[in-house]
């Protein structure tokens, strides 16, 4: 026996420590065992589970931009960026640079990851005191209705706040490239974030003191009643922005637009990219960070791995003065992200509530 994972050296001794969850079972081993059977802490209400309705009109109008456009400042696009960080907090990313080998590696190695048996996995289990490595976010209480995910949660910038115990044996190289070639992606957009927000190209970057970026890759199995179980409760999230990258045939992300559960149907190579709590909060309101949740499969697994960026936790975040006027009053209070970042994740994930904490009371 090796060490058990609560006694695991700490190599990131200046990494920050963020909340933990309480332990739950694997949910793939459930399904391995007794694909029939739906413990009761998952099944959700009918309200809970609204159909989708008329999904392909919708799910093909959901904004996609081209990175080499809007790093090149065409005018064009990066309108389009501004409508779609307003209208849907959500797009598809195409011609962004980032070679398809280094995706399709990564997929492959977080298949591969995931096929491990338990025991192999569970050498990179968190423990009881933070959230990195194999296991779960978000479950405070032995009351809540648990989502249909295991999920393996690293810290990947900077690199000071990596715990690289918790990286698995032959993931580490492929974790590093996806990580840095998404981390200029990122940088791009915030460049140009920046831009259409009518500051310095350099600004929403520097503001972040550290761009920081955690990376949670997703394993939903699948469910043989896929209608009364999520595989993510619906949330925002408490990013700057999100690069989320999906498997090119199996869907499951769905987003809120009008009031409805709009699909996001992949296009292969596409990253999905988000707005999240940080932006909505700098541009007052303007952009949106929008809930999104996954649903799940009968018969097919799948895997979606998520990039966070997000400022360092010293880091207060407000309105920008500029983004307040008489039509757009000041909306949000000044977050120390730390403690914003926290606050959220000693709750279970449900829809904006933690992002009330930030509201200014009308
Ligand atoms: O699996 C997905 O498509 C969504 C993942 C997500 O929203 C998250 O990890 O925050
Ligand atoms: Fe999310």
């Amino acid at each position: 026996m090796g060490l058990n994972a609560d006694e695991k050296i700490t190599e990131g001794v200046n990494a920050p420590t963020f909340v933990p969850s309480l332990p739950i079972p694997n949910v793939q081993e459930l399904v391995r065992k007794d694909p029939l059977h739906i413990p009761e802490r998952y099944v959700r209400s009918q309200e809970e589970m609204v159909i989708v309705k008329d999904v392909s009109s919708h799910s093909s109008a959901i904004p996609v931009m081209n990175l080499s456009l809007i790093s090149d400042g065409n005018k064009e696009e990066l309108s389009k960026l501004d409508v779609a960080c307003k209208d849907w907090g959500f797009f598809q990313l195409v011609n962004h640079g980032v070679p398809t080998q280094v995706l399709e590696t990564m997929k492959d190695a977080a298949a591969k990851f995931f096929e491990l048996p338990l025991e192999e996995k569970s050498k990179y289990s968190v423990t009881s005191h933070d959230i990195q490595g194999y296991g779960h976010a978000y479950v405070v209480s032995s009351e809540q209705i648990l989502d249909w995910y295991d999920a393996l949660l690293l810290v990947v910038y900077p690199k000071q706040y990596r715990k690289l115990e918790f990286w698995p044996e032959g993931f580490k190289d492929t974790i590093e490239a996806y990580s840095s070639e998404l981390k200029r992606v990122a940088e791009a957009l915030l460049g140009s974030l920046s831009l259409i927000m009518g500051m310095q190209k350099d600004t929403l970057l520097g503001l972040h003191k550290e761009l920081v970026q955690g990376l949670r890759v997703n394993y939903y199995p699948p469910c043989s009643m896929p209608d009364q179980v999520l595989g993510l409760s619906p949330h925002s999230d408490t990013s700057t922005i999100t690069l989320l990258m999906q498997e090119d045939n199996v869907s499951g992300l769905e987003i809120q637009h009008k009031a409805e559960w709009v699909p996001v149907k992949p296009i292969p190579n596409a990253l999905v990219v988000n707005v999240g709590d940080v932006m909505e909060i700098w541009s007052n309101g303007k952009y949106k960070s929008v809930e999104h949740r996954a649903v799940i499969n009968k018969n097919k697994a799948r895997i979606s791995h998520a990039l966070f960026f997000f400022p360092r936790d010293d880091v207060d975040v407000k309105p920008f003065d500029h983004m307040i006027d008489a039509q757009r009053p000041k909306m949000y209070n000044t977050v120390r992200y730390g403690e914003y970042l926290r606050q959220s994740m000693s709750r279970k994930m449900e829809g904006k509530a933690h992002t009330d904490v930030a509201m200014i009371e009308t």
